[in-house]
């Protein structure tokens, strides 16, 4: 069973995702990509895992840029779920970037 992050232990996973920070109790990242088509191909990839995952982000796209806000609704908080999407969603863009 997944719980919702404390301060503490939010602190410590998070030096692992330097390119993250905490809005409002969500993971936020922001991204930019080279045009509009390579940031929907990201977009389309990560929705299928985020299906697979059963654990979808909130996000919104600009042309190239895609803004991240990763929660485990059902806790309220940041949960291991959010840590895990949001370290497939860096493996992704780095592939997509590369
Ligand atoms: C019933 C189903 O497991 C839930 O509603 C899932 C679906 N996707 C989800 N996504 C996110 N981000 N948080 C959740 O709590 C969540 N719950």
């Amino acid at each position: 069973m997944t719980t919702r992050f404390s301060e503490s232990q939010l602190k410590d996973v998070m030096a692992e995702l330097p390119d993250w920070t905490v809005r409002e109790d969500k993971l936020y990242r922001q991204l930019t990509f080279k045009d509009f088509v390579s940031a929907f191909g990201f977009m389309s990839q990560v929705a299928i895992l985020a299906e697979k995952m059963d654990h979808h982000p909130e996000w919104s796209n600009v042309y190239n840029r895609v803004d991240i806000k990763l929660t485990t609704h059902d806790l309220g908080g940041i949960s291991m779920r959010d840590i895990t999407l949001a370290k497939q969603i860096e493996e992704h863009f780095s592939a997509a970037n590369s």
